[in-house]
């Protein structure tokens, strides 16, 4: 590992400015947790003194936190015009965090200095000077935030380096360049950077905004141009439109650049450790997040499968599980043999010797997916479609003789649904019927009612998800309605998908595929 590289990760400081996040302390706790996993060298643990709940964080995490590869970064301004440092409360807030590093944000640019700050531009220096010797005094590391230093360097390319220089000569030890704003392209950081670096002398570092969606390009580009510190948040949560996702800058540094800045055995842990704190931040992940979205190694294009097919290095920038994911072939109406064949693989069905099957299985997706449905999130109706067409295919579970499913709306607000199944099942003849909070439900209950004594491991299966989708181009309440159901028997999950003009009728065709692949 480069040990004189760092990744700082800002998620529960910059992070945690991203509008509708809002952590509990535990839940910093978590994610402080988790981004020690990934083996960044800083985290930033938020703001104390500004934030209650960020004081008791670090208070908590004094007893509470055991990072292996992190330390622990405690955030705060530079000491207020014309007060003394050992006066300021929020520099005393600061102190008693007790981390081993701060992280001070100082204004950089002129035009911030005299009109946000209102005061003096020797005075800002002399705010630098004092807060970081103050800090460096009492034992702490201290890097510094240099605050709209872009912008600032393009109105006056002196004075942000006056800041950094005045940052250095009082003992701070990483000066970092802020992209506060976003407004940067990766060509305008690499010229700032050289230029920068040619007149300090110091470790410098970089912090970007995403407001052109270039922050991890433009981080990237600083690291090409000398900077050893790279400041990220988880996902890219932050202010505004984010802030350069770490773990996408981790990808690229360690992958593309060669930078070793995690230990190996953490990169794995990557999709992982995204996944769990979209989970904290009550965010859903981004299915298309580079490296780690759960589309980021799914193919869906049959001429990317036939490639595949010979190697996946062909359609793959990286092998997937070098950062935790995994390769997925999506089978749709853009699927050739290839993609079938590859998901057989992935799915585990032996479809050796099976050309005329896999041509049928093609040509009857197409036309199926140009009635509506989509196979690309329901593997298991897919799967039950494949083996239909191979020797040996599994039977039907039951010859439907009718169902019917009512909704009563009492007087007193009470909906109520039924639902009445007749089935014939190994010459039998059943008829069952069930109650339900909707007429799906009571569907699912009456259905499985019908066949759990043939087939016991029908009571431990229940719906885990339902969505409905509406596909338009009939237009009004007879538009032919798509729906997914997601089943699971408490350790695995599968999804079906049926559609039709009439809502009951999808959705039973969605319910037969699930229990059918239980029974499976
Ligand atoms: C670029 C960034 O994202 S930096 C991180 C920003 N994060 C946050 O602001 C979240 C937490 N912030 C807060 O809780 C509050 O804003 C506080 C506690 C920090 C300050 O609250 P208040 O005292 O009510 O002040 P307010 O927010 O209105 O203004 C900020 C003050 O800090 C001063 N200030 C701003 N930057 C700096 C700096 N780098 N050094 C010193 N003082 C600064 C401003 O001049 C202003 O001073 P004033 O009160 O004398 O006018
Ligand atoms: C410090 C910081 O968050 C910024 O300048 O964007």
């Amino acid at each position: 590992m480069t040990t004189d590289f760092h990744v700082f990760d800002t998620t529960l400081r910059d992070g945690a400015q991203r509008e509708g996040v809002s952590y509990s302390v535990a839940d910093k706790l978590a994610v402080a947790r988790l981004m020690d996993e990934i083996g960044v060298g800083f985290i930033e643990g938020g703001w104390p003194g500004a934030l209650p709940k960020d004081t008791e964080f670090f208070a908590r995490a004094r007893t509470e936190l055991d990072l292996k590869h992190a330390q622990l970064v405690a955030f705060g301004a530079t000491r207020k015009a014309g007060v003394a440092v050992e006066d300021d409360p929020q520099v005393r807030a600061l102190l008693d965090a007790e981390t081993p590093v701060v992280c001070l944000v100082a204004k950089s640019d002129v035009r911030h200095v005299r009109e946000a700050l209102r005061t003096t531009l020797e005075e800002n220096l002399a705010m630098v000077a004092d807060t970081v010797a103050f800090f460096v005094r009492h034992g702490r590391r201290v890097f510094l935030d240099c605050e709209h230093f872009f912008d600032g360097y393009a109105a006056d390319r002196d004075y942000g380096v006056e800041v950094l220089r005045t940052a250095f000569a009082s003992g701070a030890e990483v000066g970092v360049m802020c992209d506060t704003n976003g407004g940067m392209l990766p060509m305008g950081v690499g010229r700032v950077v050289t230029e920068v670096r040619a007149r300090v002398d110091g470790k410098l570092g970089i912090h970007c905004q995403d407001d052109t969606g270039c922050a991890v390009a433009n981080s990237l580009a600083a690291v090409e141009a000398g900077v050893t510190h790279v400041q990220g948040t988880a996902n890219g949560y932050g202010e505004r439109a984010g802030n350069a996702d770490t773990f996408v800058l981790v990808a690229n540094l360690v992958t593309k650049m060669g930078l070793p800045v995690v230990p190996p055995e953490c990169l794995p842990e990557l999709q992982r450790v995204s996944h769990a704190i979209a989970e904290l931040a009550n965010i859903a992940p981004d299915e298309h997040q580079p490296f780690v979205g759960a589309s980021a190694f799914a193919h869906k294009a049959g001429l990317h499968a036939s490639a595949i097919k010979v190697s996946p290095e062909l359609y793959n920038h990286l092998d997937p599980a070098v950062v935790g994911n995994d390769m997925r072939i999506l089978v749709t109406e853009m699927a050739g043999r290839a993609s079938v064949e590859l998901k057989g693989r992935e799915l585990g069905v032996d479809l050796a010797g099976q050309g005329d099957a896999i041509g049928r299985v093609v040509d009857q997706v197409k036309v199926l997916e140009a009635d509506g449905w989509s196979f690309e999130a329901a593997d298991a109706s897919f799967e039950l479609l494949l083996r239909a067409q191979l020797p040996n295919a599994p039977s039907p579970l039951f010859e439907l003789e009718s169902y019917k499913t009512s909704v009563e709306h009492w007087g007193n607000g009470v909906v109520v649904s039924e639902a009445t199944v007749k089935v014939h099942l190994d010459g039998e003849r059943i008829i069952t019927t069930a109650e339900g909070n909707g007429p799906v439900n009571a569907l699912d209950n009456a259905l499985r009612q019908a066949l759990v004594h043939r087939h016991p491991e029908l009571a431990r299966v229940s719906l885990a998800d339902y969505k409905v989708r509406i596909l338009g181009w009939k237009g009004g309440t007879s538009a032919t309605t798509r729906v997914l159901i997601t089943t699971t028997d408490g350790e695995r999950e599968w999804t079906t998908v049926g559609v039709h003009d009439n809502i009951v009728e999808a959705s039973w065709h969605a319910l037969v595929d699930a229990l059918t692949y239980a029974a499976l």
